[in-house]
């Protein structure tokens, strides 16, 4: 009989279109947690700030079941943050945090809000790359309790579990306390009014990413891999993590694709070539762009000086560009 009844409320579910994505609130996976007790349904429905009005639209959805009492609904949301969006590798060193740093900067140049929450919890190197040192996180009161104030780096909001770990100590949170921090980073900071916040997830798929992913109202992950066959196998298990827990991929995006000739510009693909295109026609998600290997990507992540925004004219911003007009369009921020 529930069998029966969740089935009935997921059909009425897909009929809720959210118009900016023009796709239905359960395949977006907005939906989750849904459970019937009695004659009462609860859900949680995660959402940017500009789709509340989905909260009536689901009530006045499932008031035509007969033998549903009441609805309650969750509302699961980063106060004043539009669109949450989660880049995640399925290893470590493939250039995630980098690929987020750059993505967030030509974000930026185009005008919007951005905020980036360094959520690798087991190598938060964010603020280096964006020139933060050990900086004291401000803690201030709002009617919602208090939270934390980001610190800002070249346009952009910055949170990172690095910024509270000891400088120099890797960090050897597990289990609940984990859980814990993960939770408060994405409940208790004061991001104030955002177009994005881009999370650079933890690598892998251990308990770290799987929670924040479950807790944040992602709408979208954008996968970072490098050319290897090895990276390229992590990823596909990741991709696969994340349909089962049902958060849209966005994309693929290859980092290290091939080294520009300084003399001639021909194009050498050191670590092979083809392992992005074959993922993303596999897994039937677009290949959002191809970064080269660069020695200016590497210094700027050391000085905290993003090529995205220090050299806007290099081949490789011109693709981190491309990735973040594809993102705007997506998810039309502006209107
Ligand atoms: N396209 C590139 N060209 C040159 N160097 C790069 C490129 N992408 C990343 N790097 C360098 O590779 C190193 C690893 O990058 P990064 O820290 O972003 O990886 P990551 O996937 O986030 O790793 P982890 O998850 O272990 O933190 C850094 O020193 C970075 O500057």
């Amino acid at each position: 009989m529930t069998t029966a009844h969740q089935q009935e409320i997921v059909q009425l579910l897909k009929q809720i279109i959210e118009p900016t994505l023009n796709n239905d609130i359960v395949s977006l996976g907005m939906v989750r947690n849904l459970r019937i007790v009695d004659d009462y349904i609860y859900l949680r429905l995660y959402i940017g700030s500009h789709q509340h009005q989905l909260q009536p639209e689901i009530q006045s959805k499932l008031s035509f079941l007969s033998w549903c009492k009441k609805t309650y609904i969750q509302i699961c949301t980063i106060p004043g943050v539009r669109t949450t969006l989660g880049i995640s590798s399925g290893k470590g060193g493939v250039g995630k945090s980098t690929t987020a740093v750059n993505i967030a900067a030509a974000l930026q140049l185009q005008g919007a809000k951005v905020g980036l929450l360094d959520a690798d919890v087991y190598g938060p190197n964010i603020p280096q790359m964006l020139g933060l040192g050990k900086a004291d996180i401000q803690v201030i009161n709002t009617p919602t309790g208090d939270k934390f104030l980001p610190l800002k780096a070249q346009g952009i909001k910055i949170m990172s579990v690095g910024l509270l770990a000891e400088a120099n100590r890797p960090l050897a949170w597990r289990g609940p306390v984990l859980h814990k921090i993960i939770t408060q980073f994405l409940q208790d900071v004061e991001w104030g009014e955002l177009d994005y916040l881009l999370i650079d997830l933890p690598p892998g798929t251990g308990d770290a990413q799987i929670t924040i992913i479950q807790e944040s109202p992602i709408c979208g992950v954008i996968l970072v891999t490098t050319p290897q066959q090895v990276a390229v196998a992590d990823v596909r298990r990741n991709i696969y993590m994340f349909r089962q827990v049902g958060v849209p991929v966005l994309g693929i995006i290859e980092n290290m694709s091939y080294l520009i000739c300084g003399d001639c510009g021909s194009r050498t693909p050191i670590f092979g070539s083809g392992g992005g295109e074959q993922l993303a026609a596999e897994l039937l998600a677009p290949l959002l762009g191809q970064i080269p290997i660069d020695p200016r990507i590497c210094s700027g992540g050391d000085t905290g000086n993003p090529i995205a925004i220090s050299e806007q004219a290099s081949p490789a911003s011109e693709v981190f560009r491309k990735i973040a007009i594809a993102i705007g369009l997506s998810f039309a921020h502006r209107t």
